[in-house]
């Protein structure tokens, strides 16, 4: 018998749907993913911003960031980083039936891992976008030095040097992060969110 073959599941006496009527928008995951200095999370940080003015529920959930805390037992081995996606994976659900529009910013590498996420989601709501730089200008930016410490063989499995990037087959977005501005990017962004009626 399986570890939760006990545990039943209650349903919420607020549903989703009940949400988004009261926040006048749909709640979905946009899923950035792309190489460490893409732009990932300027680009999620811009849009939070963006809607936050715009009275729009939304959150940002940083790769840095959750793992300093619910993800900090995980390292970047191939099994670590699935399990490091999950996770992110079930708490960005939980912002989905909570109402938001919440961002993630993820290397997220793989693509079955993303998929896996991808299957958590009702069709329309899990939206990849894939921050699409070139490892060379990735490289170049090198924000936290860690590209240049990979390379001096000071940090190991680093995506894109010894650990690899799987491109997204069919994301629903591609922000090419080499030749846009972040405002043009939240544009492109937010088009894509009314377009497809969420907001
Ligand atoms: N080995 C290795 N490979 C890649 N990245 C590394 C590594 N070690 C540390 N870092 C820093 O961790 C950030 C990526 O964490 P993520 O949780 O997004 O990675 S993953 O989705 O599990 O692959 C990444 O941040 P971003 O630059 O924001 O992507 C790096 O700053
Ligand atoms: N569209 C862009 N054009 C130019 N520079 C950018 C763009 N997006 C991000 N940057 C810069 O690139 C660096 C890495 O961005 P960051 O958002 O931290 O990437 P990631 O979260 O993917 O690691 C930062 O110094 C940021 O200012």
């Amino acid at each position: 018998m399986g570890k939760s073959s006990h545990i039943v599941w209650h349903d919420t006496l607020v549903t989703k749907r009940d949400r988004q009527l009261r926040n006048g928008h749909k709640s979905c995951v946009l899923w950035f993913t792309g190489l460490s200095g893409s732009g990932k999370s300027s680009l999620a940080n811009a849009l939070d911003v963006e809607l936050f003015h715009q009275g729009i529920k939304s959150y940002v959930l940083d790769g840095d960031n959750i793992r300093h805390g619910l993800n900090k037992d995980l390292s970047f081995k191939k099994e670590d980083r699935k399990e490091n996606i999950r996770r992110v994976g079930e708490v960005a659900k939980l912002f989905v039936d909570s109402g938001h529009i919440v961002s993630t910013a993820f290397i997220s590498p793989f693509y079955e891992d993303r998929q896996l996420v991808r299957n958590m989601f009702e069709q329309n709501e899990f939206i990849e976008v894939f921050v699409d730089c070139p490892l060379h200008l990735c490289e170049k930016r090198d924000p936290k030095g860690l590209y240049k410490k990979a390379r001096l063989g000071e940090i190991s499995d680093f995506t894109g040097i010894d650990s690899p990037y799987e491109v997204p087959i069919n994301p629903e977005l591609v922000i090419e992060a080499d030749k846009m501005t972040i405002e043009k990017s939240v544009q492109l962004v937010m088009s894509y969110l009314k377009d497809s009626d969420i907001l």
